[in-house]
């Protein structure tokens, strides 16, 4: 903005050059005071021109974030909300209607995670409020059909940003969350090379955003938070435990992960909020990101395209403990259920209060070229593969949860083995996209 206004006002011509002097001192005192109500005008409309524009530009007129435009290109342009129609939906969609059921907020509720937990959650009687960007990260189209899919359960998905202080406040102030899910993240490993602001504006900047707000909120609510199996970075003692250190990220996402956590841990102490991080390792399942291997190698493979297999050096296998999404959504309210209340109130602390990680994987790491197999065989079409060196990109050669932690506190246990899980992914992948033509996402 200011950068606009300067270089704006540089290009206006300097009046003193173009001031014409006269004779009469009387023509001149009229041409003088003529000049200055014709300059003050001027300026009073470049004045209000700028208003205006700031206005125009400005994503939300309530909001008092102040992320600089590049950050939040792809995050604030989209809040639109508030209104007495608005704030109906809102209580409707977070009504809980089990005896002892929560009111949750589901950040980032269409998006892959986000959609399976709100339908579980909802499904069993609990209070569901979404909250969305819509960013553009890939195909928003599917982030609307995941929409309408919610909707058609009652959830309500708000259109905003975390970063959005005055949104959230508002939110709290219309409904007292008992709980707080929040996935809403910058995701990819390898995007963070491309986008690295976006990391730091969703995954830093947007959760403290969203634990300032639950630090005031009153009740405060307990917060579940989706963190990463990339927090392990280049560990190579598996499995991996949450006692092993995660000190050494390999990509700006695994850093702001990480960072994640310990804002967590501050956020814990100081306030009295409780909050519990997952780990997730590697989520597949229908209606997953299309950025991810399996996602996008269907598609490739289904057009013929070659897709890029990735190796370690000396021919080392790249592995991953790939997690169905329903064990990872059995997960989520596994840990949302012994979530215990946080312990302070409007910004103070009143004792101390759980902080908890849990890794949530599959404990069975498989190959990426054994992945590729199993899709070959389940849409009956060879791949053509292109085996390339592991790109120094932020991938790490291999990830195995140890999930005793979890399977003690809340029984997680994990069903899906990759073949069955795969095999529901292609049958809804080949449901939604149609034809083979038409998977042109
Ligand atoms: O557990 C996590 O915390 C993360 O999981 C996921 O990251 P990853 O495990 O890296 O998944 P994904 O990209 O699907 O690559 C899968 C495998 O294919 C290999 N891979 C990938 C691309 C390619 O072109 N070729 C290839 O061999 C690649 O080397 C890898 O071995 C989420 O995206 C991330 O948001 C985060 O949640």
């Amino acid at each position: 903005m200011k950068q606009m206004s300067s270089s704006h006002m540089d290009n206006i011509p300097s009046t003193p050059g173009k001031f014409k002097m006269e004779k009469s001192p009387y023509n001149h005192r009229f041409r003088w005071h003529y000049s200055s109500l014709a300059k003050l005008t001027f300026w009073s409309f470049v004045f209000l021109g700028l208003i205006l524009v700031f206005f125009y530009k400005s994503p939300s007129t309530t909001s008092s974030s102040s992320i600089p435009s590049d950050l939040s290109r792809r995050s604030l342009k989209t809040s639109s909300w508030g209104g007495l129609a608005w704030e109906k939906r809102v209580r409707s969609s977070a009504r809980i209607r089990s005896r002892n059921g929560f009111s949750v907020l589901v950040t980032g509720a269409a998006g892959f995670v986000g959609t399976h937990v709100s339908v579980a959650l909802k499904r069993r009687g609990d209070g569901v409020l979404g909250l969305d960007n819509f960013n553009d990260y890939y195909d928003p189209s599917l982030k609307r059909a995941r929409q309408s899919l919610l909707e058609r359960s009652g959830i309500f998905i708000v259109e905003g940003d975390i970063n959005d202080v005055a949104l959230l406040h508002k939110l709290f102030e219309v409904i007292p969350f008992t709980h707080v899910m929040h996935l809403a993240a910058q995701a990819g490993v390898r995007y963070a090379m491309e986008n690295p602001y976006s990391y730091v504006n969703s995954n830093i900047a947007g959760f403290v955003n969203l634990l300032e707000t639950c630090k005031n909120a009153n009740p405060q609510p307990a917060i579940v938070w989706a963190s990463s199996s990339s927090v392990y970075g280049l560990n190579t003692k598996v499995p991996f435990s949450e006692k092993d250190r995660t000190d050494q990220p390999a990509s700006l996402y695994a850093a702001t992960k990480k960072a994640g956590e310990e804002i967590a841990h501050t956020y814990n102490h100081i306030y009295g909020l409780s909050l519990t991080g997952l780990r997730f390792f590697t989520v597949y399942g229908p209606w997953g990101r299309p950025d991810m291997a399996y996602f996008f190698f269907t598609r490739d493979i289904l057009k013929g395209k070659s897709i890029p297999i990735f190796e370690a050096a000396n021919h080392g296998t790249v592995a991953r403990d790939f997690t169905y999404i329903d064990d990872i959504v059995k997960g989520c309210l596994g840990a949302l259920d012994t979530a215990e209340k946080s312990t302070g109130s409007g910004g103070k602390k009143r004792g101390p209060a759980q902080l908890r990680v849990f890794n949530l994987g599959n404990t069975s790491p498989v190959p990426v070229s054994d992945l590729v197999s199993i899709l070959e065989r389940l849409l009956k079409v060879k791949a053509k593969r292109l085996v390339m060196k592991l790109p120094r990109n932020g991938d790490v050669q291999f990830t195995h949860a140890n999930i005793s932690f979890a399977r003690r506190e809340f029984g997680y246990k994990p069903t899906t083995d990759l073949q069955t899980g795969l095999k529901k992914f292609v049958r809804w992948y080949v449901s939604y996209y149609g034809s083979v033509k038409k998977s042109d996402q």
